[in-house]
Order: structure tokens, then C-alpha cells, then sequence
């Protein structure tokens, strides 16, 4: 498939430079600030990991970064970008238009929270990882597609046979893979993912960096994990935003700020983490 890229070649993979968040008045409840004033940027080659407690505004920073504001939200508000500016991969993420998202989908892929939640319970694993494929071009050549979605299935360690299976006839964690590596179907530049590691089997954090180490080699390529995987983070040499009620209040490696924690929200995370281990790869992994 041929890259019509849009992404101008910024020196940075992702600019956000003073940005503010709100979810609008809707129903009893009035306008909230989720994201107040945040500013980081991440280099290309580089891992972000976002991290915070629950409500402080990781996921609507991920979801900005992702343009989901643009995309229909069903019942839920859309988060508004109030402040600030955001540039991912050389796009303006407050000029796009939904008309543009496409382009910008090509080299910017979304992992939701919610992913493997709402993955289609009428495809099979392949269809929905070909989806993304197909979208882009109807004719694709069928055993270059069996063979892309064989190699992704088999990126996220799911075995050949998932391609035949449901949504409903897999684990949460393999349904969590199956989106995974729908997620990177397009070979973004860009992987914005909410919990990528969540729900899935410990062994197969090993994959989840193999496949970002194996894309940074290749090229460009910068990822933003949501994440408390402080092992995940450490494997990929990640650099750490920490947030609390929607503002940083840490920068730094995982290491690094848990022990400096300047901030309350970090030294509870030092407190609950104990002290420094050493990155474990694939083959202690079992062992936790
Ligand atoms: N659709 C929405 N409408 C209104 N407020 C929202 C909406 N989504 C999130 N919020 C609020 O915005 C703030 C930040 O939420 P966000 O989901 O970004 O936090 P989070 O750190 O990702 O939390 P969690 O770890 O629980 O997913 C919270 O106070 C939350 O209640």
C-alpha cells in the first residue's frame, strides 16, 4: 500500500504546548476542565508514558493526541481542545477537520481504553485486523492481506488459529491483542495507545516492546502509552509524564521520579512499587 503521507517533517514527533481540555456542559453536569495547562513533547524514537490517578486526565490527553474530539462519541461528550496547541507528526491537531482524518489516521493509530470491549462481535480477529487495510483500498491483494494479518497476529503472540475466531471465543487479553494489532495495521508512525497492556498475560509485555523497539529501528516512530506498566516503561526506556487534576506535576524517567518524588501522587506510587528493579525482558518475565 502506498503511503500518502501528511505529516511535514517536524523535528518532533509530538508538540503540546500549553493545552487545555474541558468536557462541555451536558445534562446536570456543567463544564470540566479534565486537562489544565499540560505541556510535553516527545522526541522521534522516543516512549511517553502517561501516568496519574484515575480522573487526572490521562485519557483525554490521549484522546486529543488521537483527534478523537473529531470523531461522533455516541452518547458521551466529546472533549474540547480550549487552550493551547498540540502538533502530532507535523499536523495542527487544532486545524484538522474531520475531513482530514484520514490522512491523519494513516500515520496515527488509537489503541482506546475501551478497545477490546467494542471490537466487532460479527468479524473474525482477521477481518477486524484487515478492517483498517480494506478501508484504505477495497482490492488488496487477499494473500498479501492473510499474510500482513498473519505476521500482526503473530507480532502480539496470538496464534495462527485466532484468525478464524470471534471476538466472543477469546479472553479478554487476546481480545486486547486482537486490537492491538488491529491498531497497527497501517504501520503508523505515531502509536497513541490507552492501557495497552492492560488485561493482558504479563508474558506478553515482551512483545508489546519488541514490536515498538523493532518499529523505532525501522524508522521513524514515537509511541505515547497511557500506562502504570512501570516494567513496560522500563524495558522501552520510557520518559514519564506524571499528571494530577489535569496538570504535570512530573517529568522525568520512571526511575528518576519515583525517587525524587516531588509530588505526593509520586511518592505514594514509590511507596506502592517498593524500591528499584532492575527491566525485565522475556525471560524473567514468567516469574511475576
Ligand atoms: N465524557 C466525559 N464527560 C465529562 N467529564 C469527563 C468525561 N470523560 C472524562 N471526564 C472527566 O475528566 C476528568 C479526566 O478524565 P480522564 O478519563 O481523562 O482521566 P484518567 O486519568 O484517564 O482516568 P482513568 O484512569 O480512570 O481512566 C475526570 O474528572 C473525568 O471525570
Amino acid at each position: 500500500m502506498e503511503r500518502v503521507t501528511s505529516l511535514s517533517p517536524d523535528s518532533r514527533a509530538i508538540v503540546v504546548d500549553d493545552v487545555s481540555v474541558d468536557y462541555p456542559a451536558h445534562g446536570i453536569s456543567g463544564t470540566h476542565r479534565a486537562v489544565d495547562g499540560v505541556s510535553f513533547s516527545v522526541e522521534w524514537g522516543e516512549v511517553v508514558g502517561i501516568m496519574g490517578e484515575s480522573g487526572s486526565g490521562k485519557s483525554s490527553v490521549a484522546r486529543v493526541l488521537a483527534a478523537d474530539h473529531l470523531r461522533p462519541s455516541g452518547q458521551n461528550v466529546s472533549p474540547q481542545i480550549v487552550g493551547g496547541a498540540i502538533r502530532v507528526g507535523g499536523s495542527s491537531v487544532r486545524r484538522l477537520r474531520r475531513r482530514d482524518l484520514p490522512r491523519f489516521d494513516f500515520d496515527v493509530a488509537f489503541l482506546r481504553q475501551d478497545a477490546a470491549d467494542t471490537l466487532d462481535p460479527e468479524r473474525t480477529a482477521a477481518e477486524i485486523v484487515a478492517a483498517p487495510i480494506l478501508e484504505r483500498d477495497r482490492r488488496y491483494n487477499r494473500a498479501s492481506l492473510d499474510l500482513r494479518v498473519a505476521t500482526l497476529l503473530d507480532e502480539v503472540m496470538l496464534p495462527l488459529g485466532t484468525m478464524v475466531k470471534y471476538p466472543f471465543e477469546l479472553s479478554a487479553g487476546q481480545r486486547q491483542r486482537v486490537a492491538l494489532a488491529r491498531t497497527l495495521a497501517l504501520d503508523p508512525k505515531i502509536l497513541v495507545a490507552d492501557e495497552p497492556t492492560a488485561g493482558i498475560d504479563i508474558s506478553v509485555r515482551s512483545a508489546v516492546s519488541d514490536l515498538v523497539d523493532r518499529r523505532r529501528r525501522d524508522g521513524d516512530f514515537a509511541a505515547v502509552f497511557v500506562t502504570h506498566d512501570l516494567d513496560l516503561l522500563r524495558a522501552l526506556r520510557g520518559r514519564v509524564i506524571a499528571l494530577h487534576g489535569g496538570s504535570v506535576v512530573g517529568v522525568g524517567s520512571v526511575d528518576g521520579l519515583l525517587e525524587s518524588a516531588e509530588h505526593p501522587f509520586l511518592t505514594a506510587l514509590a511507596h506502592a512499587v517498593g524500591p528499584r528493579r532492575p527491566s525485565r525482558r522475556r525471560s524473567d518475565a514468567s516469574s511475576s
